[in-house]
Formats: C-alpha cells, structure tokens, sequence
C-alpha cells in the first residue's frame, strides 16, 4: 500500500456506482483512503474491503479534521510517498468546516488531481444517504440499483425461540450487531451464504419484532432448499421486499403467509437465474 501512486479519497459507505467510478481512475498502483466518521453502516468497519480489489487505508476523521489543506497534502504524502495521483469526486470537502475542495488540491497538489464528475441513475445523484433512507423504506431493488451489488449484511448465529422448526419452517436467526442499518421490518426475497461457503443459497428472510409470537427483535433467513446444518454466521443478501411484518391472529396464518412468501421467493429466484 505504502508505494502506491494513485489514491481515491472518502468515506465510501456502501462502494456505491459512484465510488466505483472513482476507484476506476487508480490504475495498477492504487489504494482507497477511507476518512472514517464512525456512521458508516452500510459496510461497517472492513466491510468495504468486499467491494473492491484495491487496499484501503483508514484515516479517522477526528485525525485530520483539523488539518488545513496544506497539512492534508502533506498528510497524505507522508503516508504514501510515491503519490502521484488523487481521485476525489465533484463534492469531496476536507478540513476544518468542510472548508476546501478540489480546487485547493489542485492548487496544491504537484501531481495529478483527477475529479470524477457527478454519478446519477436516472437523474439522481447516488449517495450513501440515499441508499440508507431506500433500505428505510424497504426499497431494495432501488437501493441495490445505486450500490451497483445486493444489500448484504452479515451476523453471527444465535438461538432463536425454538418455534420456527416445529411449528413453521427452520430459520438461522442472525444476530447483527458489527453496526449494518437494517431495512424496514418485513419480509424479503433474499439470497443466503452460510459460514465461508463460496455460493448464496436462494432464501426468503424477516426482518423485524416477531410480533405474532413473542415480540423479540429477529433477523432470520428461511433456506428454500431445506435443511442446512451448523451454521455459525452468515450473511444475507437482499434482493426485493415482499411484505410489511404483520400481526397475525394465529401461528396457522403465519403459516399460511410464511409458505405465501416462500412461493414469491422461490419465483423470484427461479427467475433471476434465467
Ligand atoms: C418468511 C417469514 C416471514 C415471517 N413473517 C412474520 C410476520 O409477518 N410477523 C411475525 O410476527 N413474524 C414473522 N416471522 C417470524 C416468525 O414469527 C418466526 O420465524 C417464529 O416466531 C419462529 O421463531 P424462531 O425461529 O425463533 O423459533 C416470519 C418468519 C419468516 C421465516
Ligand atoms: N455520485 C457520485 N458521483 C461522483 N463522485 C461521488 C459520488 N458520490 C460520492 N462521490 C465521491 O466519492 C468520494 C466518497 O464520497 P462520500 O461522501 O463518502 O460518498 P457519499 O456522498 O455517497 O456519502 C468523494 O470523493 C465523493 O466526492
């Protein structure tokens, strides 16, 4: 990481289209600095280390805040000084007060400042912001267009109530808590990988308190293919909303809507990989 030449700068939660736009300007030599805020939750922590080929530095923001342009420059040339090349986007602000942009890097800067102009989907600018406020409403295929992957967050397994095997149907119940934002309550068509497994099972998953058993919070994906053996975490990829979580009047009708959702999973799926 130390000899490369080229670095792209930000807080690059979730590696959306318009982050990928700027890593595609690093050539052979490159590294992402991420300025690490403490909100990131699309891909918390490391999680951005999934969604590119390139090394990622991170700074914290509390280190470099400070800095006026000429500390950053240098800053950054400290920690990589065979820097040649920055890649920021239109809207990238550093500094005390967000007071600079690519203006003062360039100014600044002896190599190459290269800014990557606005990325949009049908006219609208992608942002991370976005991305959380779709996942909100529980619009994945929207959410997913702008990150450019399916949603996936990952957990670790825990004991669930006991009721889905006997009653319903078996689910891994994931316990979530390395900071991913969670889409709205309800149901999702998903796609489901088990420990280091290299492929995702089709799945369907709820999201939300069980609030026709015993009111618990629960994240759990239901294997279309049936039964799977000791998991000990996984992750969930999301693919589209079925339906909003629902009190039901008895275990019979949640059965009902369970095996309803499963057939809309189970299309979907089938569909997909045509
Ligand atoms: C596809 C699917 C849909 C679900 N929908 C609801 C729902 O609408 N309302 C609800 O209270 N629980 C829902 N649940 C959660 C069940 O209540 C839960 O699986 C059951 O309580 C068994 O929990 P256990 O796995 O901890 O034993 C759903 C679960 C699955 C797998
Ligand atoms: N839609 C976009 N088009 C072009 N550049 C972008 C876009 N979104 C972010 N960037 C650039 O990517 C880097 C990381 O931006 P960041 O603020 O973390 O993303 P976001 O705005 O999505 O939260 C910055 O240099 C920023 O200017």
């Amino acid at each position: 990481m130390k000899n490369s030449t080229a670095i792209a700068i930000g807080g690059f939660d979730g590696m959306h289209i318009g982050h990928q736009h700027l890593f595609a300007e690093l050539g052979e030599q490159g590294s992402i600095v991420v300025i690490e805020t403490g909100y990131a939750n699309l891909t918390p922590k490391k999680e951005r280390e999934h969604f590119s080929k390139y090394p990622i530095m991170y700074l914290q923001l509390d280190e470099i805040r400070h800095l006026d342009a000429i500390g950053f420059i240098e800053l950054l040339q400290s920690k990589f000084p065979n820097l040649e090349k920055i890649v920021v986007g239109y809207d990238f602000h550093f500094g005390k007060d967000r007071k600079y942009n690519f203006d003062d890097l360039k100014e600044l800067f002896t190599g190459e400042v290269k800014v990557v102009d606005e990325v949009s989907l049908n006219g609208d600018s992608i942002h991370s912001h976005k991305i959380r406020a779709k996942l909100g409403i529980g619009d994945i295929k929207g959410a997913n267009a702008f990150l450019g992957h399916n949603y996936t967050i990952r957990g670790v397994r825990e004991s669930g109530q006991g009721i889905g095997k006997k009653e319903l149907v078996a689910t891994i119940n994931l316990s979530c808590k390395d900071g991913f934002l969670l889409p709205k309550e309800g149901v999702y068509v998903t796609l489901t990988r088990i420990d280091n497994e290299e492929h995702y099972h089709p799945s369907v998953s709820f999201v939300g308190h069980r609030v026709t058993t015993d009111g618990s919070f629960a994240v759990e994906s239901h294997i279309l293919e049936g039964e799977v053996g000791n998991v000990e975490k996984a992750s969930i990829s999301f693919v589209s909303f079925i339906r909003d979580n629902k009190k039901f009047d008895s275990i019979d009708e949640l059965k009902k809507a369970i095996k309803s959702d499963i057939a809309i999973a189970s299309k979907e799926l089938k569909l997909l990989q045509l």
